[in-house]
Order: C-alpha cells, then structure tokens, then sequence
C-alpha cells in the first residue's frame, strides 16, 4: 500500500514527551511517514517550560515550502503556534497548498502551568488559523478562552461544543481530559468518545498525540469519527503503558505495542 505522508507544524519538546516529537512518534507508531515544521524550540522535561525561542516566521514559512514544494502532504496537523506573525504565514501556506486535512490543536498553556501562546495573538489564532481547520481539538481550558465562559460539567461541555462550532465555523472535538470521571471526548456533532479515567501523573502531551492520531489516520482514509475513535483508543492505551522518565509528568508510550510482540494492539 502507499504510504501515506503527514506534517506536524508545532513546537519542539527538548523533554520528548510533547509538541513535534511526540508528533512524530505517533506518525511512525500509526505507520505513517511523519514530516515536521518547527515553530518554536523549548527548553523542557517532565517538569515544566524554562525557555523558549519562537523560530522567525521567514524560516517558518521557507519550512513549509520545503515540505510542500517537493512532497505529497496527505494531512497536516498543527500544535503550537505562539505568535501572530507565524499564524499568518501559516493560515497563507495552508489555503496555498490546499492539503486535504488539517487538525489544529489550539495549544495554549502546557500541563506544567506554562504558556505556550502570546496572549495577544488569541485573536489571530481565531480569525486566521482556525478558519484553516478541518477539525480543531480543544482542551477545557482552551474553549473557555476561546468561548469566555466556565466548562464544568459534562451537560456544559455539549453546550459548549455546539457553540464552539458555530463561533469557529468549524468541526470540534472539545477533549474532557481536565474533567473528573470517565475521560469524555464530545464532536460537535453530538458523538461522545469516552474511556475510563486511568489515574495516572503520566499525561504529558496526550492533546499533542491525540491530534497528531487523528491526522494520521484522516491520511490513511478513515472518516472522521473513526479517525477519532482510533485515536482515543491509540492514546487510551499508551496512557495505560507510560513508563516515568522523570522527576515530573512524564510522557505516555507512543510504541506501546512493541512491548505486545509488536503487533498492533488496535487493529
Ligand atoms: N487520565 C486519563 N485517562 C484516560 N484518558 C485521558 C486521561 N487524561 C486525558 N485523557 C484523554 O487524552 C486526550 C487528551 O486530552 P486532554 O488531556 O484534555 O488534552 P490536553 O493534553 O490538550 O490538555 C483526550 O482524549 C482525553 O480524553
Ligand atoms: C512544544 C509543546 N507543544 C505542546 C505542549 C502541550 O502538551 P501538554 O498539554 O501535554 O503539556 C507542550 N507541553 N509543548
């Protein structure tokens, strides 16, 4: 079969647990061919975000027209995009080069407390990134910003996506991980994806790998919601097999299914 290629446009985790390089473990893992533009280099671990240097858009946008010029991109997922600048050189490479799916993760705040976007460059990331997406996979936090109302039930999360949807003009998967309970995932379609709560530290870059999932298998083909129902259930297990590696949150196991004989636990 041929093999499919996908892009992350997102930044580096020095820790390896999130942003591009948990991107491209989940496009290897899902047996995808996975490509990178590199938005912003962290310096980061299990612990938190001490630095980061956001690659001047020029450099960003010559990325993209390397990848595009010369390879067939059959889905694009995007992370974090902390400035203005590199959103609109981003938004104009998109409707430019017209790949077929595009999943945007509106990555704010990582898990350790830090923030990944410049407060003023919300209003950018709503009216030139987002309007790109095939689907955008916010977090709890993230649609409150980007609603400016509380989420904190279930019944408000099905309000909420509804709502998002409309305001953004675009399909949304609003993800329950900051919730209690079963970890509930709900499309603005009305289609609820949930999995047990495992309880567990070891969270870090689960949004980055569940959009990075979705893209994937969009490229190998699936429709939309058994795109998503994959991914969960990628993520659900690697969750499950994390191993620490830290002082802090570690990452989950993006090659879970080695440790199954290498057989592909979701097939
Ligand atoms: N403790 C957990 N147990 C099971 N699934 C989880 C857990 N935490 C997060 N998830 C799932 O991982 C994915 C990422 O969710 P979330 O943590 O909300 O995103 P983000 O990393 O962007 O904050 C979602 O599918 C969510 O339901
Ligand atoms: C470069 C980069 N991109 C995204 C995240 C969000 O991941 P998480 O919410 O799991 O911390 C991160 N921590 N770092």
């Amino acid at each position: 079969m041929e093999r499919k290629h996908v892009l992350t446009i997102a930044g580096s985790d020095s820790g390896g647990g999130a942003g591009i390089q948990a991107d491209l473990k989940v496009f290897s893992a899902l047996g995808t061919y996975g490509m990178s533009v590199i938005t912003a280099v962290t310096a980061q671990n299990t612990l938190g975000v001490t630095a980061i240097q956001e690659i001047d858009s020029q450099v960003v946008q010559l990325q993209l027209d390397a990848v595009f010029s010369d390879i067939r991109v059959d889905a694009v997922k995007i992370g974090m995009v902390s400035n203005h600048g590199i959103m609109d050189v981003i938004a104009q490479s998109i409707q430019r080069y017209q790949p077929p799916h595009v999943v945007i993760d509106p990555v704010m705040i990582a898990k350790s407390g830090d923030s990944l976007l410049q407060e003023d460059s919300i209003a950018a990331l709503q009216n030139a990134l987002l309007p790109m997406a095939t689907i955008i996979t916010p977090n709890l936090p993230e649609a409150e910003v980007l609603l400016g109302c509380k989420i904190t039930s279930i019944l408000e999360m099905r309000q909420a996506v509804k709502e998002l949807a409309g305001k953004m003009n675009t399909q949304v998967l609003l993800k329950g991980g900051h919730l209690d309970g079963d970890a509930v995932d709900i499309l603005s379609t009305g289609r609820e994806f949930s999995s047990p709560r495992i309880d567990t530290p070891h969270t870090h870059g689960t949004g980055c790998s569940l959009s990075s999932a979705i893209a994937a298998y969009l490229a190998l083909g699936e429709p939309i919601e058994i795109a998503i129902a994959k991914a969960k259930e990628y993520v659900f297990q690697a969750i499950c097999h994390a191993f620490p590696i830290g002082k802090g949150h570690s990452p989950i196991h993006h090659f879970y299914q080695w440790d199954q004989g290498g057989r592909k636990a979701w097939d």
